[in-house]
C-alpha cells in the first residue's frame, strides 16, 4: 500500500480484512500513529471486521523499498498529480516483483499518462483500480487498463472480486472515467439547482435520497428508463419521453465555481451536516451503517438469500 492517506488506509483495512500481509508505505511522520488511530472506525464499517486481527496483518514502514519488495499487488494512492504518480511508479517499478501488480486509485489520471515513461514491461503491469469512497464500503471498483497485458487485467479484476468489490472494466481511457464523470453530472446540476434557489443544499440531497439514490442503488439509469416504459419498456420511453428528456439538456446549468457559489454551497453543508473532525466522524459512521445495511440487504436479495422480499 504505497500512500497511507484517506483511500490508502481504507485499503489497508480491507485487504487485512481479506487475511492480506499489507506493507503499507507513506512518508508522513505520523505513520504508525495514522494506522492506529484510523483501523478502529475502519473496522466498524467492515463487517466481522476485528481490529487487532487488522493490525496484526498491516506493518507500516517509511521505507517505500522495503513495502513493496515482496508485493503481489500493489495498490497507489498518493497525491493526485500526473507528474507524482509517474515518479512514484517509477520508484515502485525499480523496487517491487518483475510479476506485481501496479495499480493506482487514481480518480482522474489515467494508466497511459502515468506509465508514459515507463518501460514497456512496466507499463504492461499498471493499470488504474479506481475505488469510490470509502474503499471498504462502496463496492464498485473502475479498472482502467492503459497499456496493460490482458492477464494482467484479468489478475486484477479477479483480486478485487476475491476482496469482495464489484470490479468493472472500464474500455476506454477518459478523464474521471464512468463514475466520477457522472457524479461530476449529477454536482454540476446540484449546484446550479442551489445557486439558482430551486432548493437548498440539503433539500437537494433529500430529493436524491428519496429518488434516484434508492432507485440506482436497485437498479441503473438504462433498467430504470425500461421499467419506467412498462410493457412498452425503452422503447415506448424513448417515443414517450425521450424527447422532453433531450430537450431539457439544454436547459441544464452550466454554473461557475465562483467564490460566492462556493460560499454559499460550503455554508449551506455545513449548516446542514457539522464541521470538523468530530463531526466527520459522526457523519461517516452513520454513512458507512447505512451503506453496509443497504450493502446487505441488496446481496441478500441478488443471492436469494432472503427471498422473502
Ligand atoms: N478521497 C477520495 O474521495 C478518493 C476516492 C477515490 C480515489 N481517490 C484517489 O486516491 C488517491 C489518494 O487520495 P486520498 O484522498 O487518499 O489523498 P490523501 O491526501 O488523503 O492521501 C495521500 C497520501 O499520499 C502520501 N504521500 C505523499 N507522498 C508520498 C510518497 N512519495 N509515497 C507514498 N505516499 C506519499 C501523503 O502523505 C498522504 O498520506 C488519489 O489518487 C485520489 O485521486 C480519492
Ligand atoms: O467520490 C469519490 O469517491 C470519487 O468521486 C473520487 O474518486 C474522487 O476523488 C472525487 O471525490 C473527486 O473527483
Amino acid at each position: 500500500m504505497v500512500g497511507a492517506g484517506t483511500i490508502g488506509l481504507a485499503w489497508a483495512a480491507l485487504f487485512a480484512h481479506a487475511g492480506l500481509e499489507v506493507r503499507v508505505t507513506d512518508p508522513r511522520d505520523d505513520l504508525d500513529a495514522a494506522v492506529d488511530d484510523a483501523l478502529p472506525m475502519l473496522a466498524e464499517s467492515i463487517p466481522g471486521a476485528d481490529v487487532t486481527a487488522l493490525r496484526s496483518r498491516i506493518t507500516a514502514t517509511d521505507d517505500l523499498a522495503e513495502a513493496v519488495e515482496n508485493a503481489q499487488l500493489v495498490q497507489e494512492n498518493g497525491p493526485e498529480r500526473l507528474e507524482f504518480k509517474q515518479q512514484l511508479f517509477a520508484e515502485i517499478a525499480r523496487h517491487a516483483p518483475a510479476d506485481a501488480v501496479l495499480a493506482s486509485s487514481s480518480s482522474g489520471i489515467v494508466a497511459s499518462a502515468i506509465a508514459a515513461e515507463l518501460d514497456e514491461d512496466v507499463a504492461a503491469r499498471l493499470l488504474i483500480a479506481h475505488p469510490f469512497n470509502p474503499p471498504q464500503v462502496v463496492p464498485l471498483v473502475e479498472i482502467v487498463p492503459g497499456a496493460t497485458a490482458e492477464e494482467v487485467v484479468q489478475q486484477a479484476i479477479a483480486f478485487y472480486r476475491d476482496l469482495g468489490k464489484t470490479p468493472v472494466r472500464i474500455h476506454k481511457e477518459v478523464d474521471g472515467s464512468v463514475a466520477n464523470r457522472l457524479q461530476s453530472a449529477l454536482l454540476r446540476e446540484s449546484i446550479s439547482l442551489v445557486q439558482q434557489g430551486v432548493v437548498s443544499a440539503e433539500e437537494l440531497d433529500t430529493v436524491m435520497k428519496a429518488s434516484l439514490g434508492g432507485r440506482y442503488a436497485t437498479i441503473g439509469p438504462f433498467e430504470s428508463f425500461h421499467l419506467g416504459g412498462g410493457p412498452g419498456g425503452i422503447r415506448h420511453m424513448m417515443a414517450h419521453l425521450g424527447v422532453g428528456m433531450a430537450d431539457r439538456w439544454a436547459e441544464l446549468g452550466r454554473p461557475e465555481l465562483d467564490e460566492p457559489t462556493i460560499t454559499s454551497i460550503v455554508e449551506q453543508t455545513e449548516a446542514a451536516y457539522g464541521a470538523g473532525p468530530e463531526s466527520y466522524r459522526e457523519r461517516a459512521r452513520l454513512r458507512d451503517r447505512k451503506h453496509n445495511a443497504l450493502n446487505h440487504a441488496l446481496f441478500g436479495i441478488e443471492t436469494g438469500a432472503d427471498a422473502t422480499i
